[in-house]
């Protein structure tokens, strides 16, 4: 659905040039789930944007929905849908009016773009708001209308850029509970950019890490977790006698075992199968643990393994 070469993109900026995007060869199959995670100005808004024809590569290739974005940004612009970061209907139509417009800027009949309308209205659960304006509606309603909006003309691949970005928790999970729902009975391809490291964490099933325009990491959370940071398990003993014990048989089943006074802490995948085992060795050379602990990597622990920085700690900033 998509395959990118060497895509790259320049910006001039007071003399200096910003590569924004710098070189990504990615490949997204037909009904994937992607999820663009990186922390401000890593790139991904700018990708999307050459994904989407709307800002032209300085360099490099890529072919969207079967189209080549340089040689055919009308084929491109036919198959896909585009949510951006602002909202795209107005304030002053009501909400189906806006989707009938939409629908009749893509070709469609009064009538067919009439109907197509009321379909995407039940798709995003939006009947009851089909004659409000967009102004008058919550930030989360106001988001589906959005969404309702890159789905009219049917495309088989939507781009959403950070479609939960400044909603409560709530309407976030109502947003995903959409997102997850196009896929699934309409067979979509969704690539988006998130913030949220907990929701492209539980949500999307392949997760590709942007840092300073460069993909730096690409998988399925689960994967991204184990093999670059992987389990922690955190024992305490009672005398650092057995610290010392405690640490020498952690040696056998970790490379990488710290102890701190009474605290051992050693890096295993996974820590549900390792931990007992490590318990009974424990016990039979002698030593109980007072207590054991286990924590499981975040995304944020994943982008620091990467990166040597925390991408909750740039966010906030
Ligand atoms: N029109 C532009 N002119 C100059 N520089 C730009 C322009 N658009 C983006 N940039 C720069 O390119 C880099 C990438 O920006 P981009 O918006 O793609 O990042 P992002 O990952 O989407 O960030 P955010 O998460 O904050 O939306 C940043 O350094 C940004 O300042």
């Amino acid at each position: 659905m998509i395959d990118t070469r060497g895509l790259t993109r320049h910006f001039r900026m007071g003399g200096q040039t910003v590569p924004a995007v710098a070189g990504i060869d990615l490949h997204i199959e037909p009904g994937e789930l992607v999820a663009l995670l990186g922390p401000n100005g890593a790139g991904k808004t700018t990708l999307l944007r050459m994904l989407t024809t709307l800002l032209p590569p300085t360099s490099g290739s890529a072919t969207v929905a079967g189209c080549d974005i340089r040689t055919d940004p009308s084929g491109v612009r036919a198959r896909i849908g585009y949510v951006g970061q602002r909202n795209s209907a107005g304030e002053n139509f009501r909400v189906r009016d806006e989707l009938v417009t939409q629908g009749r800027a893509y070709g469609m009949g009064v009538a067919a773009a009439r109907e197509r309308a009321d379909e995407v209205l039940g798709q995003l659960e939006l009947d009851q708001f089909a004659l409000r304006k967009p102004g008058t509606l919550s930030g989360g309603q106001r988001r589906r209308v959005d969404i309702a909006m890159g789905l009219v003309h049917r495309p088989a691949l939507l781009f959403l850029d950070e479609p939960s970005t400044g909603l409560d928790p709530q309407s976030r999970a109502n947003i995903w509970e959409h997102i997850l729902r196009l896929r699934r009975e309409l067979g979509m391809t969704l690539v988006l950019t998130t913030h949220y490291l907990e929701e492209a964490d539980r949500m999307a099933e392949r997760v590709v890490v942007v840092d300073h325009g460069r993909v730096i990491a690409d998988g399925t959370a689960e994967r991204l977790k184990s093999e670059l940071t992987g389990d922690h398990i955190t024992v305490t003993t009672s005398t650092e006698a057995d610290a010392a014990v405690a640490r020498g048989v952690a040696e056998r089943f970790s490379g990488e075992v710290e102890v701190d006074g009474t605290t051992v802490r050693l890096r295993v995948s996974p820590a549900t199968r390792v931990l007992p085992e490590y318990l009974r060795t424990l016990e039979a050379a002698g030593v109980s643990a007072v207590s054991a602990d286990v924590s499981q990597p975040t995304l944020d622990d994943v982008f620091l393994a990467l990166t040597g920085r925390s991408l909750r700690d740039e966010q906030a900033a």
